[in-house]
């Protein structure tokens, strides 16, 4: 791989409470949602090409090239760049897949705001988060890239900078596709609304974890093992957990005792995605 490519971050997110409160006509469910950001994640490289070609150079085993939300990111963004723009694109891929914590989503959200600024489609945030929806439900919070409450299917975004918390994530290793959960009978879907301002980690709750948890034992196991050291929860519609700590070294000792079925990280909590940070940086080099 050459090395003087620049690489940019693709965080991950929690999701620290999830309530559906309606089922809209397209099937799709408007949630309330705490999206908290991670300072960890994937990381990805763009080298701008005049062939009109994407080429993904480090394909994901089990993901054919199109259906990757990267590639459909760049073909999405395509039409607003040069006739001729094409790009190879480079992917340090470090988060557990399909786990709630949004790899793929926010992969997406990375490859729509960096080519942007390569290709100079010079789209507004507003314009890629819109396109970002159309890939997934997750994406648009990565392209606003801040901690934020959001409602809607996840589009409708009210910013809420939290304190910068110390989360331990694990992951069962169980495969929950989403789509599965959200079509699902048993599923609460008549939360009330609730006003942001009375929002606290104990008054919320994730409305898709029973049922996860009655369905999917090791993720009740995970959620059962964690509950006995901090406050932990089920993120998105899982299969990944969390656990919330004051400070690092805390959520480390913890992670040094987790069994050994589960595979976890400690990442810190951030108000602002470091891609922004770095997408600012470029604009003033
Ligand atoms: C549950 C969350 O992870 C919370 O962050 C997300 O809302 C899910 O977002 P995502 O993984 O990007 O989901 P998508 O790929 O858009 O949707 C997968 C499937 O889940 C269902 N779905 C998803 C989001 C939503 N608000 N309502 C739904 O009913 C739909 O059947 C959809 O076909
Ligand atoms: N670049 C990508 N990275 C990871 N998964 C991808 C990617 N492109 C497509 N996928 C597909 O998307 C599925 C879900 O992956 P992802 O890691 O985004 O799940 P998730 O963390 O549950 O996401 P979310 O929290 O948004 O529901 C994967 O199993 C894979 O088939």
């Amino acid at each position: 791989m050459a090395s003087e490519l620049t690489w940019w971050p693709s965080v991950a997110k929690l999701n620290l409470f999830l309530h559906i409160t309606g089922r809209r006509e397209d099937g799709y469910h408007n949630l309330q949602s705490l999206f908290q950001l991670l300072d960890c994640g994937d990381r990805l490289a763009f080298e701008p090409t005049e062939d009109h070609q994407i080429a993904l150079m480090t394909p994901l085993v089990g993901v054919p090239d199109e259906d990757n939300l990267i590639v459909k990111a760049a073909r999405l963004l395509q039409p607003f760049a040069a006739d001729n723009a094409g790009c190879k694109i480079w992917l340090d891929k470090r988060l557990p897949m399909g786990g709630g914590i949004g790899g793929g989503s926010s992969n997406a959200a990375t490859t729509l705001l960096v080519l942007n600024s390569l290709w100079q489609c010079n789209l507004s945030l507003q314009k890629l988060e819109q396109l970002g929806l159309q890939l997934g439900a997750d994406v648009p919070v990565f392209v606003h890239g801040r901690t934020t409450f959001a409602s809607g299917v996840g589009e409708q975004f009210v910013d809420a900078p939290q304190p910068q918390h110390w989360f331990l994530v694990a992951t069962p290793g169980v495969h929950i596709a989403t789509a599965d959960i959200f079509r699902h009978p048993e599923l609460p879907r008549q939360t009330p609304v609730m006003n942001w301002q009375d929002y606290t980690f104990d008054n919320t709750t994730n409305d898709c974890q029973e049922l996860v948890c009655r369905y999917h034992p090791k993720v009740a196991k995970l959620l059962h093992w964690l509950l006995e050291y901090a406050p932990s929860r089920m993120t998105g519609t899982g299969s990944s957990v969390f656990a919330v700590f004051a400070d690092q070294s805390q959520a480390l000792k913890v992670l040094d005792t987790l069994p050994d079925e589960f595979m976890g990280f400690v990442a810190q909590g951030v108000n602002i995605s470091p891609l922004h940070s770095q997408l600012e940086q470029r604009k003033t080099d």
